[in-house]
């Protein structure tokens, strides 16, 4: 998917929300144990639940890989379910030396190699540029690369600072600019850290920003949107255990729908306020 069409997608559905699908076999509602691939026939009902009040799902590739190859086939199958109007994200935190990235981005982005095809990958910068560069080669798709993250554990590195006071989380936002361009790379920036939005907005001014910890994290989605929003909007907001865990029931499809749906009003607001829709 395009930068263009993305943007489209939010001004049509007035929304930025993207729903995270991270099945955990142990909350999912018991009558879909009956089913041969509970975990498909919980996605695919959150899916029909939610796809006109969301642009994107970002499966937690962590879900899925954990019960061997049935997860993986659960995950072909959810994402085959995923709409072409919506993005479609592996959280998968990729990165490796060259030639192992590039078998990362086949696997991911090239049907003909694992059959599937995502429209981006989470990455993660660590290793630098040939990390990255194998996710770029690849038309319409995305590398979403790790920058500030929602977890406590991004005091450990991010927020170090260099001699000239440049944190970490800045330094690699500066350097990962020139890899690629706004249509291509986007930043992972936590919810929960509004304060440091104008920072990364310094660096990064245009490009979309994948915010996950709304929601069971915490985050405010009005202290995003202040310091986060762009002209384009330039945000992609997941929340996942608040929508699909909204319920254990039989109701849970139309809970998470509630759920959603919540979200992508208050979004709609903030779509009207800084004038990107009327
Ligand atoms: O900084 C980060 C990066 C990734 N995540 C992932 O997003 C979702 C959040 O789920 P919630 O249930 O809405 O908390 C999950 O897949 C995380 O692994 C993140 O939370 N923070």
């Amino acid at each position: 998917m395009t930068r263009e069409q993305l943007i489209e997608q939010i001004k049509s559905k007035r929304s930025f929300l993207c729903v995270g699908l991270d099945p955990d076999i142990d909350k999912l509602p018991e009558f879909l144990l009956a089913y041969e691939d509970p975990i498909f026939e919980f996605n695919k009902r959150i899916i029909e639940a939610t796809a006109d009040l969301c642009v994107a799902y970002k499966p937690n590739i962590a879900f899925y890989e954990c019960y061997g190859i049935k997860g993986w086939i659960s995950l072909q199958k959810t994402l085959e379910k995923i709409p072409k109007h919506c993005l479609s994200i592996a959280d998968a935190k990729r990165g490796d030396i060259g030639n192992t990235a590039d078998r990362y981005a086949r696997a991911f982005f090239a049907k003909e190699s694992a059959g599937m095809e995502f429209d981006a990958i989470t990455v993660a910068p660590y290793m630098g540029e040939d990390s990255i560069t194998p996710f770029l080669n690849y038309k319409d798709k995305w590398a979403i690369v790790l920058a500030l993250t929602s977890n406590k554990g991004s005091y450990d590195f991010q927020f170090l600072t260099d001699a000239s006071n440049q944190h970490l989380f800045e330094q690699v936002i500066q350097k990962t600019n020139s890899w690629g361009n706004t249509s291509n790379i986007m930043y992972v920036v936590g919810a929960t850290r509004g304060e440091a939005f104008k920072a990364i907005r310094h660096y990064a001014p245009e490009h979309f920003l994948l915010v996950p910890g709304v929601g069971a994290q915490g985050g405010s989605l009005a202290d995003v949107c202040a310091y986060g929003m762009t002209k384009a909007c330039g945000l992609l907001v997941n929340a996942t255990r608040s929508i699909i865990y909204a319920s254990r029931g039989t109701d849970f499809a139309d809970k998470a729908r509630e759920e959603a749906l919540a979200l992508q009003q208050a979004m709609e607001k903030e779509l009207i306020k800084a004038g990107i829709i009327q």
